[in-house]
């Protein structure tokens, strides 16, 4: 098991801008039609909180995407483990992340369902590191900035463990222990 060191990003902090999120995402896209995709695992639970702050209804889909070799290098090659089974020609789709790392994910992901021919495609990400950003991505709907720090909690984990905390956490790292 890891040392959980200290909570990021409490509860209250979580609900209060997913809130606002789904405000913000029920105005700009009323009257549309509206998929959500989620990023399995991490957004499993940031997509069951969103999608209950949309005024509207919408439809949900998720996909599950592997990288090959480390998030820190460049090679940006992603794999599809599974894909969604919505038709997505012609609806406007939201991709819902529950962090947003170098963006190398989001950037291939938005290529995907724009050449899918959607109306459009847009970002939602409860978390984002911006100092870890290697693809320039417009992230549409950002929840809450953080700095380089490994955290668990509200669906992100630590070798699959912590995913359930409802709180954000930050972990000691191998080089603090
Ligand atoms: O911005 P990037 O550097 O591309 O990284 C972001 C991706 O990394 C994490 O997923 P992970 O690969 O850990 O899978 P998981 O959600 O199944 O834990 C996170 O949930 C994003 O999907
Ligand atoms: N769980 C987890 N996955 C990541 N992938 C990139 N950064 C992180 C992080 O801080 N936590």
């Amino acid at each position: 098991m890891k040392e959980l060191r200290k909570v990021l990003v409490s509860r209250a902090q979580l609900e209060s801008r997913v809130k606002e999120l789904g405000a913000a995402i029920s105005r700009d896209y009323e009257g549309k039609e509206l998929v959500l995709i989620g990023i399995l695992k991490g957004a499993a639970v940031f997509m069951a909180d969103l999608m209950r702050e949309i005024s509207f209804p919408v439809a949900i889909d998720y996909m599950s995407v592997s990288s090959y070799g480390s998030s820190s290098t460049t090679s940006g090659v992603i794999t599809i483990k599974q894909d969604i089974n919505t038709d997505i020609r012609g609806k406007h789709v939201l991709l819902v992340e529950d962090l947003i790392d170098t963006g190398l994910t989001l950037q291939h992901l938005g290529q995907l369902f724009a050449l899918r021919e959607a109306a459009s495609v847009s970002i939602c990400t409860i978390l984002s590191k911006p100092s870890r950003r290697l693809a320039d991505i417009p992230i549409d709907y950002c929840g809450i900035e953080i700095p380089d720090e490994f955290v668990v909690g509200y669906g992100l984990d630590y070798a699959e463990q912590y995913r359930n905390l409802p709180e954000v956490w930050i972990v000691e790292t191998e080089e603090q222990q």
